[in-house]
């Protein structure tokens, strides 16, 4: 209920608190960053310690981390990264914003020559931002060198006015009414604006005092590292939202009864109706597959890192084609499982109160930011591509694609599926995921070999990531789990998990002839059977998740089940009902109400 301006000091306020709690309690760079789940609401705080202190990390010398670092873990400076302009997001080489080096003074000349090349999104730009990571075009000795990151102070540290020669406001209200509002997303205009040249990153590529252009014997993707990582803390936050809608639909299914027996009986609980099942149990196992694929991809951006560190770039595309495949993937599957979810709750679930629409407007922009999902997966099309033409050469695929390396076997077997049951087994699953996988980048592969566009990969990337989260559950159920009969559920949504896709994406396993129709319908009755299994401990399976009511924030998913007198509570909270008779009744009710009987008398 709170305005825009309201909202914005609502979020400046708890992070002020959160930081006060971060030195009373000595937390960690790391504890300080999970704040960010705590405070629930899109801030400036994120993309501080999310992108510009990882861009300084990545991209700074060690002389630049220790005096930007120290100031930026003390909070002294607040910082952003600003690489998206109005003109170009996606096409991160065809930015505009250019930092020309002026040998004569030492400096670079930060500029924006366009309205293009405004800069146009960053995230605490708006109204908070100190400092910033500013990606603009390096030009020295009168050549272009393309995109590098500059460190630029954007608002004076004493009363907080931009420095002469910036001009920066906010980029205006986004979609919901709360949601994303609270975060100051920001546009920005450089009017040749001087920084001395050690505040370019220089890490990864220098400028001397000279001029001179020398780039590190690093590649130069290293650039893009910092969205490696975000990336990566993505698919977490994906899985966490989805969790909490489905908790809120599979607990509100188990209290909304409609309709009952024809003697009069009991109604029906919504949850039991096949139909409720077979939309929402899916998203069930959605919000456990993507959690146990974060999990493994922070261990592999984890390797990545480690392997950086002593120079071996190897795993660099492969984490590239990861991270970007599995935002893609998880985010664009969560938006959907939100917007369903509400319907899953029916009418109640349009209510704010329900949580459902605030959770959605949130997590919505999560398939745009960080990489469009599109873009992103024509990305690992990219790389799927690549890996194909290095197997067809006789190279031996590794990681992700190491599948790839079996290639005679899976380019022509035939599934074993020939009973219901048999669609239990792990091993049968994942060659069907493997071969469909397989076929679809080897086809694509020929395609483009026949007439190339970048665009032919798009289902193949679906294809392969969808193999990687499936692999990634199947390896989870190999652990020692702990509990009684909890390696049980898990195994039964991994199999909802992993056969509601091969249903949802039926013409792709027929048309590469990995299953059959017959095979297909036994998958859809193995479904079914999955569903009845798994609906006497959905309840559990959503508490397991942890979630206070609070943190919740929804009328429908409480843990007590007492749903009608809280949204009858909440109801009455809205401010149209802080007076009985509405504001606006005299002006316009009354005139018209009487006019109109005046003439009915008439
Ligand atoms: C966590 C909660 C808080 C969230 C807050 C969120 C706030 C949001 C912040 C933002 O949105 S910041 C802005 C994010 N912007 C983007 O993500 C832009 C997306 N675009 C790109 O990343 C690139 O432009 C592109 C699409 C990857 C294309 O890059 P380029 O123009 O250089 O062309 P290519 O020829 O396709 O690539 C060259 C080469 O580089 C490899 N590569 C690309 N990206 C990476 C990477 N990140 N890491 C490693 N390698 C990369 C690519 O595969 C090519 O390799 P080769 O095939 O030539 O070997
Ligand atoms: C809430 C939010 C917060 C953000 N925070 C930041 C921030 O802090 N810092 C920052 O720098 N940026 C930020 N951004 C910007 C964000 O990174 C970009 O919006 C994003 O990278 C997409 O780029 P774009 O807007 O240019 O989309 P476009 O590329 O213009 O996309 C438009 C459409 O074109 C399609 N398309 C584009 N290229 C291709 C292609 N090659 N092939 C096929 N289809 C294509 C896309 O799929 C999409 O449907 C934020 C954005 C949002 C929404």
């Amino acid at each position: 209920m709170l305005s825009r301006k309201e909202l914005f000091k609502d979020t400046l306020k708890k992070a002020a608190h959160a930081w006060k709690r971060t030195v009373e309690l000595h937390l960690t760079e790391e504890e300080a960053n999970l704040l960010r789940l705590y405070i629930d609401q899109p801030g400036y705080v994120d993309l501080h310690w999310v992108m510009f202190v990882p861009a300084i990390k990545g991209q700074g010398t060690e002389e630049q981390q220790k005096k930007w670092l120290t100031m930026a873990y003390k909070f002294q400076i607040i910082g952003t990264y600003a690489q998206t302009e109005l003109g170009h997001g996606s096409n991160v080489q065809g930015l505009e914003t250019t930092a020309t080096f002026d040998p004569s003074t030492d400096e670079f000349i930060m500029h924006s020559p366009t309205l293009t090349s405004s800069k146009w999104w960053p995230g605490g730009l708006g109204k908070t931002s100190t400092h910033a990571v500013v990606y603009a075009r390096l030009i020295t000795e009168g050549k272009d060198y393309g995109i590098h990151g500059f460190i630029m102070q954007l608002r004076s540290l004493d009363d907080h006015s931009p420095l002469p020669g910036i001009t920066i406001g906010d980029i205006g209200g986004k979609f919901g009414s709360g949601a994303y509002n609270s975060m100051d997303n920001g546009v920005m205009r450089l009017d040749h604006v001087r920084i001395p040249r050690d505040q370019m990153l220089m890490r990864l590529a220098q400028v001397t005092r000279e001029g001179k252009y020398v780039h590190s014997d690093v590649p130069k993707q290293l650039l893009y590292g910092t969205m490696v990582y975000v990336r990566q803390t993505i698919v977490a936050d994906a899985s966490r939202a989805l969790s909490r809608a489905v908790c809120i639909a599979v607990r509100y299914g188990a209290i909304r009864k409609q309709f009952g027996s024809k003697a009069g009986g009991p109604e029906t609980q919504v949850l039991n109706y096949k139909t409720q099942q077979s939309r929402l149990f899916p998203f069930l196992a959605s919000a456990y597959a993507f959690r146990f694929v974060g999990q493994w991809l922070k261990w592999l951006y984890t390797d990545v890192t480690q392997k950086l560190e002593s120079k071996d770039f190897s795993t660099l595309p492969e984490a590239h084609a990861c991270t970007a495949g599995l935002k893609s993937v998880t985010t664009s599957a969560t938006a959907d499982a939100i917007e369903e979810c509400q319907k899953l709750c029916g009418g109640h679930g349009y209510l704010n109160s329900s949580g459902l629409p605030e959770l959605f407007a949130v997590n919505l922009p999560a398939c745009t930011y960080e990489g469009d999902n599109v873009v992103l997966l024509l990305q690992v099309a990219r790389f799927l591509m690549k890996t194909v033409s290095q197997v067809a050469s006789g190279k031996q695929p590794v990681g992700t694609t190491a599948y790839m390396g079996n290639i005679q076997h899976l380019m022509q077997c035939k599934s074993v599926v020939n009973t219901v049951e048999d669609w239990l087994n792990p091993a049968a699953i994942k060659e069907v995921f493997e071969a469909r996988a397989l076929r679809m980048a080897v086809n694509c592969a020929q395609n483009i070999s026949k007439a190339p566009s970048q665009e032919e990969g798009f289902e193949a990337a679906v294809a392969h990531v969808q193999l990687i989260i499936v692999t990634k559950f199947i390896e989870k159920l190999q652990e020692d789990i702990l509990g009684h009969g909890v390696k049980e559920q898990l195994q039964k949504l991994c199999g909802i998990y992993a056969l509601h896709l091969i249903h949802k994406h039926l013409g792709d396993f027929l048309s590469t002839g990995c299953v059959t129709a017959r095979q297909g319908s036994l998958a859809n009755e193995r479904l079914g059977k999955l569903y009845a299994q798994v609906r006497p401990n959905a309840v559990a399976l959503v508490d397991a998740f942890d979630y206070t009511d609070h943190y919740l924030g929804s009328a429908l998913g409480r843990y007590d089940g007492d749903v009608y007198s809280a949204l009858y509570k909440e109801a009455w909270k809205d401010p149209l009902n802080e007076t009985v008779v509405p504001d606006g009744y005299q002006e316009h009710l009354r005139p018209l109400l009487k006019q109109q009987l005046k003439l009915s008398r008439l």
